[in-house]
């Protein structure tokens, strides 16, 4: 006889052999037809850390997960699916419609904070939190409108701009004067004037360009800042990642699309104006020397400045346009290549992984060039017309009988206005390749931020609030259905839940069944297609973001555990926690021990993403985190992952026993021990709940938990014999 662990979703049960004669051992054995004599054996099983089962029978219910730490729901607990006695929500269905982009802040509780960028399609025009209506606007009006405390300093930026382009203009012209003029010795003081103008402005333009590059960065970097924090604060309220965003594409783009923003000051429009400047005054003072040269003279500014920035645009964006979504795919090959090294190597796919970045980097290197190439003809063009206008204006002025030093002074500021103008050219390039990352930042402006959170959590709804924070009806869920693509399979389907203050309810299911998905309904992560999601009766999706972490949150599927030490890590949770309260969610988590015998004791660095820490460990430091922060209802996916059963019980049981009374917790469990304790267990499967009540009951009933159950128990007691 073989002596096997069994496939949890495969319950052999009924085929086991007993050679212990506890009662469980015997319900275990026995199959379906025993549950109901079994299942009173069982009650309370885990109420005790060794995990043995010696007092099994004898033990209490509500010692279930260590006395005192289940609280059966305080009167109104769980109703039955639903809900039906909870008073409608208002106006819920609608709003849900904005959830994703309204939903709480940071997540820091969970460590949930998914920080996103991308598509962000609900963004513009949406009615934000606050019932503003949000018109869709050109990106570059709304950078431009961010910048409108600083217009000061930006235009004092162009007006230095213009004046060193003049300085350079008037340097060449009274140099060029005092060149021909001198041949023909003019007087002393007017020589000397002319050497003393000459020496002023070729210092002067070095002093001007200085000091326009000082005021232009100060400040753009004061914009960059407010921009930086208005799409963070944007990112953290929407924390639904996009379906088709990766983190490569999603993280560069973020970093390089902010940078456009500064590009677009610095580069396109302070010199534009300069240009604009400079362009103007030529104009007025060949008209003021040689009237017949102002013509040339303008059409040489024309194409330098218009027609050349044109041709500019029109050969760069198509190359641009398709650099774009190389760089970001090539980040995220970056990732790939070295997160996932010891995954491709383990399938022998580095080799197609590698050559595949590589046909993507060699693309991109080809459009470089022809993007270089194009400048380069343009540029070139550039000169030309400059050295075509001067030759004209020169023709021209002499033409006019213009004396020589005239022709002169116009032919060379000719040349010197027409390259200032040119630099429209540099700019209108820069347009082209900035404008997909200024759209992208501009649809993060125009989206609800955590900075711009309604104070009033009704004013959205149009409801009468519960006031933030109050014992109401707590949580609930009213015929929830999710789907996340228009005709996909839908993730939850007719989703009734309540939880009420203190009530303690599981849900458990096969992978895929929609647990997850459940709990993002309720962080406000994810936007139902029909059904009310409410807390106290408002609307999750019109909470403050800045509020509703206080009220939901918790340790959310995959949480992030941050390149810090442990101390900043659990701090997240809660920064007042003093250290008596850090060392009790610690010891709750069963790492207090561990962090203790650290050399760098609490100021341990845990490494990028946890990874000096075992999984584990990673898991029970982001528990510590979440039962640190304590929202009123702690969302808790699978704290215990990672773990080996004893420990998983072990650890579960501390945590609800750390926990206040009246806190709520709502627990997304594969292991189906420890839930005995429970007000209510629910049982998902592809989103719908298929079984409701208490773990007590549900085992006594044949279905997904009975099955599970019997599985489970035997797996993990070994008495599960497969024969070959
Ligand atoms: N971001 C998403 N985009 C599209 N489909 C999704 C997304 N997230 C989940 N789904 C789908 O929704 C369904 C429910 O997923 P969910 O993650 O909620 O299940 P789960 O019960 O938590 O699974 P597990 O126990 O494996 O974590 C699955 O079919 C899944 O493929």
């Amino acid at each position: 006889m073989t002596r096997t662990q069994s496939d949890p979703e495969d319950p052999a049960t009924g085929t086991a052999a007993t050679p212990a004669g506890t009662a469980d051992d015997a319900r275990v054995a026995s199959g379906t037809a025993d549950h109901a004599r079994g299942a009173s054996a069982d009650r309370g099983a885990t109420g005790h850390a060794s995990g043995t089962l010696a007092g099994d029978a004898a033990a209490s219910p509500v010692g279930g997960l260590g006395t005192g730490g289940v609280r059966p729901a305080e009167g109104d607990g769980a109703p039955p699916a639903g809900g039906g006695s909870v008073p409608p929500a208002e106006g819920g269905g609608a709003d849900m419609v904005d959830a994703a982009t309204a939903g709480a802040g940071a997540g820091i509780a969970g460590g949930g904070a998914t920080v996103v960028a991308g598509t962000a399609p609900e963004a513009a025009g949406d009615t934000v939190p606050g019932g503003r209506e949000r018109a869709v606007r050109r990106p570059e009006a709304v950078v431009l409108a961010m910048a409108r405390p600083y217009l000061a300093r930006l235009i004092g930026a162009g007006l230095l701009a213009a004046a060193t382009e003049l300085a350079g203009l008037a340097l060449m012209a009274t140099a060029t004067w005092l060149l021909i003029t001198a041949a023909d010795m003019p007087p002393l003081p007017v020589l000397t004037i002319a050497i003393v103008c000459v020496r002023a402005l070729a210092v002067g333009r070095g002093v001007l360009r200085y000091t326009e590059r000082l005021a232009g960065h100060d400040a753009v970097l004061r914009l960059l800042t407010d921009v930086r924090t208005r799409v963070f604060g944007a990112l953290a309220a929407r924390r639904a990642p996009a379906p088709d965003a990766h983190s490569g594409d999603a993280l560069s783009r973020l970093v390089s699309d902010v940078d456009a923003v500064q590009d677009l000051l610095i580069r396109v429009v302070v010199p534009a104006a300069a240009a604009a400047c400079v362009a103007v005054l030529a104009l007025a003072g060949t008209a003021f020397i040689a009237p017949a040269a102002t013509l040339p003279l303008a059409a040489g500014l024309l194409v330098a400045g218009l027609l050349l920035p044109v041709v500019a645009v029109v050969l760069t964006r198509r190359t641009a346009d398709r650099m774009a979504p190389l760089r970001g795919e090539l980040a995220a090959d970056a990732i790939d290549l070295t997160r996932g090294a010891a995954d491709l190597a383990a399938f022998g796919a580095t080799g197609d992984a590698l050559a595949a970045a590589s046909a993507r980097a060699a693309e991109l290197a080809r459009l470089e060039r022809r993007l270089a190439l194009t400048g380069w003809a343009v540029d070139g063009a550039g000169v030309l017309v400059s050295g075509l206008a001067s030759a004209a204006v020169l023709i021209t002025a002499l033409r006019s009988g213009a004396s020589g030093a005239e022709v002169g002074v116009l032919a060379v500021g000719t040349l010197a206005a027409v390259e200032a103008t040119l630099a429209l050219v540099v700019s209108a390039r820069q347009w082209a390749q900035l404008r997909g990352g200024l759209a992208r930042v501009a649809e993060l402006l125009a989206a609800p931020s955590l900075t711009d959170a309604p104070a009033d959590p009704g004013a959205r709804a149009g409801t009468a609030a519960a006031p933030v924070g109050a014992d109401g009806a707590g949580l609930e869920l009213r015929n929830v259905v999710v789907r996340y693509r228009a005709g996909d399979t839908a993730a939850l389907d007719g989703v009734d839940l309540r939880i009420a203050a203190g009530a303690r309810i599981a849900i458990a299911g096969p992978s895929g069944a929609g647990k997850s998905t459940l709990l993002g309904v309720l962080i406000g992560a994810v936007t139902p297609e029909s059904g009310t999601a409410t807390l106290d009766g408002v609307p999750i999706a019109a909470y403050p973001e800045r509020e509703l972490p206080r009220q939901v949150g918790g340790l959310l599927a995959e949480a992030h555990v941050f390149h810090a030490g442990v101390r900043e890590n659990l701090l997240l949770g809660r920064d007042t926690a003093d250290p008596a309260e850090q060392a009790a969610a610690m010891r709750a988590a069963d790492l207090l021990d561990w962090v203790t015998e650290q050399p760098d004791g609490w100021d341990t660095l845990v490494g990028e993403g946890g990874a000096k820490l075992s999984g584990g460990q990673r898991q029970r430091l982001a528990l510590a985190r979440a039962l640190l922060a304590a929202p009123r209802h702690l969302l808790l996916d699978e704290p215990t992952e990672g773990l080996d059963p004893q420990a998983a019980d072990r650890v579960l049981r501390q945590a609800l026993d750390a926990l206040p009374s009246r806190t709520a917790v709502l627990l997304v469990t594969h292991r189906l021990r420890g839930l005995s304790g429970f007000d209510e267990v629910l049982v998902l499967d592809r989103g719908r709940i298929i079984q409701r009540g208490r773990h007590d009951d549900l085992i006594t009933r044949p279905g997904w938990y009975a099955d599970t159950w019997l599985a489970q128990e035997a797996a993990e007691r070994g008495y599960l014999a497969v024969t070959p």
